[in-house]
């Protein structure tokens, strides 16, 4: 069997009630029950051949779809409540790997506490992609999270290392959902997950802020030395490059990193404080580096950090100009 959307609506029609809806399963769209907190909503297509490889296992694709997707509510200290599944795919698709995409999605959905309440299917020629829609709920007044919010005197914080995610990671992503909104709750103001970089994702939250991030020491995954070993690049480029790490990058006050890290930062065993916002003048406004060690210098001027001039996943950049979307 190939695509038939009717016969995959059927399919779907025997899909267990998800908890949010209180309307109609299959009505033109959902109505779900009242919840507390303010809404949260975002959206990210999965395409393959772009996110994942085109023989990737077609639960694998799915689930994949759902995490990056609620990674963006964790980067907004967000709880997930529901989620929606649109998923256009070419005709000769087989409806054996079309219900595995879905149910891959929607298992990684109702596990990460927000089940699939609605979609739509589309048969096009080209390739298979699945969008999904997450919804979520931001408890509190607190103002919410944003990337545009570091401060100066503020500490950089990260959940964990990066690099190498194309070996496995990137399609089994854990959203830093407990982690997300543990920081926002002990005083984090901005907050963003890594998925194009770390390089080029903390100079675009320098840039929003329009502060100065000096990145002091960056965690390297082993993923990233596994990596390094037949690539030819360094380590420390794949950690800063790669993306895809889903990992949060936080802005806090120095004594409340401390606080979190000597409890325990839930979720996320290996965070550390990786460097320091600083006020800037605006030719300074971005990413630095300052990673020497200091025992290897004694020259003052070794030290002195140097402007963050890597590559990053940029959509529709060339190989060759991927690099310095900033200038
Ligand atoms: N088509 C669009 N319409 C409105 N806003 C958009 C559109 N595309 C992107 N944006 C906004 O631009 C900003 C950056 O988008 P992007 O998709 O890069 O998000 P991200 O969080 O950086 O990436 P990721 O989804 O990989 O985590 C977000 O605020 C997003 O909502
Ligand atoms: C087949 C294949 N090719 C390349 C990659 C790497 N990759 C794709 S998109 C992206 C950034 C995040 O995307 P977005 O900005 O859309 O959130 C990265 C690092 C992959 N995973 N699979
Ligand atoms: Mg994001």
């Amino acid at each position: 069997m190939t695509f038939d959307e009717a016969r995959l609506h059927a399919w779907i029609a025997t899909w267990a009630r998800p908890a949010p809806l209180v309307g109609s399963s299959g009505h033109d769209a959902a109505v779900l029950a009242p919840t507390s907190g303010r809404p949260v909503c975002c959206t990210d297509q999965t395409v393959l051949g772009v996110h994942v490889e085109v023989d990737v296992a077609p639960r694998r694709f799915g689930a994949k779809a759902v995490a990056r997707t609620i990674s963006d509510l964790a980067a907004t200290a967000a709880r997930p409540h529901a989620t929606l599944l649109a998923l256009r795919a070419p005709q000769e698709s087989s409806e054996t790997w079309l219900r595995a995409v879905l149910d891959g999605a929607r298992r990684r959905a109702e596990a990460l506490g927000a089940p699939a309440v609605a979609g739509d299917l589309t048969c096009a020629p080209g390739p298979a992609q699945l969008s999904v829609t997450a919804l979520g709920t931001l408890p509190g007044r607190r103002t919410p999270p944003g990337r545009d919010r570091a401060r100066a005197g503020q500490v950089l914080l990260l959940t964990g290392p990066c690099g190498g995610s194309r070996a496995r990671r990137h399609l089994v992503i854990e959203p830093r959902l407990a982690a997300g909104e543990a920081l926002w709750r002990a005083g984090a103001t901005a907050l963003m997950d890594v998925s194009d970089g770390l390089g080029l994702d903390a100079d675009r939250l320098a840039r929003a802020s329009g502060v100065r991030l000096v990145l002091e020491q960056v965690p390297i995954h082993r993923d990233a030395r596994a990596a390094a070993r037949t690539s030819g690049r360094e380590p420390l480029d794949h950690a800063l490059e790669d993306g895809e790490d889903h990992e949060l990058l936080a802005t806090l006050p120095v004594a409340a990193a401390r606080r979190l890290l000597r409890d325990g930062l839930p979720g996320a065993p290996a965070a550390a404080v990786v460097g320091r916002v600083e006020g800037a003048r605006r030719a300074q406004v971005g990413l630095w580096l300052d990673l020497a060690a200091p025992e290897e210098c004694s020259d003052e001027r070794a030290r002195a950090p140097v402007r963050w001039r890597g590559r990053g996943w940029i959509h529709g950049a060339s190989d060759a100009d991927r690099s310095r979307p900033n200038g």
